[in-house]
């Protein structure tokens, strides 16, 4: 899948805010953009919150769905500094996204992912292709935060 200009411009501003974020921990940031709104960038919220599923996508799929009213998000794009981890893709799937382009891979940052044998193709395979994927856009502005960690 190719991003749109819409979608590259809004995982810029991902990227932009995770770096403005970062201060030693890695940060993670995410947007849903739907019909051009861009709901985002918002942080992972796990640290205030204690709460270990508040991650970036997780946060800017519930307050897209807030805004938006509705927990049917079949017209928007998930955007997400990091390939977004297997709650993520789950949460994606329940908000009926089927688009996501994203920064940094797990191919690159292994370390963020809890069933490491599994890969986002065999998330794709696995949900019969019904979500499509792009990624590593911009990933080397990230590199700083995420890799070598
Ligand atoms: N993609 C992603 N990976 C994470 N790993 C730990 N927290 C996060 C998060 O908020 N987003």
């Amino acid at each position: 899948m190719t991003p749109t200009e819409t979608e590259r411009a809004a995982l810029d501003a991902v990227i932009d805010r995770a770096l403005e974020l970062h201060a030693g921990a890695p940060v993670f940031t995410a947007s849903v953009l739907h019909r051009g709104e861009v709901f985002g960038p918002h942080a992972n919220e796990v640290g205030e919150t204690r709460d270990p599923s508040r991650h970036a996508e997780i946060v800017a799929i519930a307050r897209a769905g807030a805004a938006l009213g509705t927990t049917d998000l079949s017209e928007a794009t998930l955007i997400a500094s990091m390939q977004p981890c297997e709650m993520c893709l789950a949460a994606m799937r329940w908000a009926g996204i089927s688009r996501l382009v994203f920064a940094m891979t797990q191919t690159r940052a292994p370390t963020f992912f809890q069933f490491p044998a599994l890969g986002i193709d065999d998330f794709a395979r696995a949900a019969d292709n019904s979500f499509t994927w792009s990624g590593g856009h911009g990933a080397d502005r990230l590199s700083q935060i995420y890799e070598g960690t």
